[in-house]
């Protein structure tokens, strides 16, 4: 088992995130480009960091008719990136060709569905409609996304074993939430630490703010990296 740690470069700052992926680049992370800094530095920010070696997350979060999204992930999958995002409520068709768009590539990104944003709880769920319990709305956004044939979910971690014993543990879970004791919960709602979420068996942790608005970026990288050794050992 292994749970790969994913540094969310959430800035606009071209230079702020150029600063953290170097101070990283003893470990080659994988790093996730999300709205933030595609908006103010698009495609050439990815690629400049791609030229370095980095594996790329490319967290756009498509949610769309079923040809614009699939056209975005074909677009997505011509810059080389690892790995991308679309909004499960997208639904069936939305998802199926999404997957579709890349199925012919010989190494095609992960594809990945958004359940319910981590940031959300019960209550912001029923608001916007939604009355069944998160744990059962993520699983059978979770569902659907697989029989789409989509590669996996962005899910919270407390979400994990129940995706994994029901839909296999092959099924990709992709982890935000996640916070080290010693960290502000910001907006997160549905959070673990890093260590229950290796034990707990995610295959990427997407984190941020604890890396990268830490005052030493590369001491918050390490430090987890220890607590996920150490609940794996
Ligand atoms: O798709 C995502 O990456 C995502 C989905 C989700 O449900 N929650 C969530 O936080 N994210 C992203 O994961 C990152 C979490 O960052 P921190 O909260 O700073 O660790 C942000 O870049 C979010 O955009």
């Amino acid at each position: 088992m292994h749970s790969t740690i994913i540094v969310a470069l959430d800035t606009r700052d071209r230079l702020a995130a150029k600063s953290i992926v170097t101070e990283l680049s003893p470990h080659n992370p994988w790093f996730k480009v999300g709205k933030a800094l595609f908006v103010s530095r698009g495609t050439d920010i990815v690629e400049e960091l791609m030229n370095n070696g980095a594996n790329i997350f490319l967290d756009l979060k498509f949610h769309d008719i079923p040809n614009t999204v699939a056209e975005a992930v074909k677009a997505a999958a011509d810059m080389g990136v690892r790995m991308v995002n679309v909004h499960c409520l997208g639904g069936r068709r939305m998802m199926e060709e999404a997957a579709n768009a890349v199925a012919h590539l010989s190494s095609p990104p992960l594809i990945i569905g958004v359940t319910v944003l981590t940031s959300m709880n019960q209550r912001d769920i029923e608001e916007v409609g939604i009355t069944e319990p998160i744990d059962q709305e993520v699983l059978k956004l979770s569902a659907l996304a697989k029989d789409c044939g989509l590669d996996g979910v962005v899910c919270s971690p407390q979400e994990i074993a129940l995706i994994k014993q029901q839909l296999g543990a092959e099924f990709i879970t992709v982890t935000p939430g996640i916070r080290p004791a010693w960290s502000a919960t910001d907006d997160q709602t549905r959070i673990t630490t890093p260590a229950e979420a290796a034990t707990l068996g995610t295959d990427y942790m997407v984190i941020g703010r604890p890396i990268i608005k830490h005052q030493r970026p590369l001491e918050a990288y390490e430090s987890i990296q220890q607590e996920i050794q150490a609940a794996l050992s």
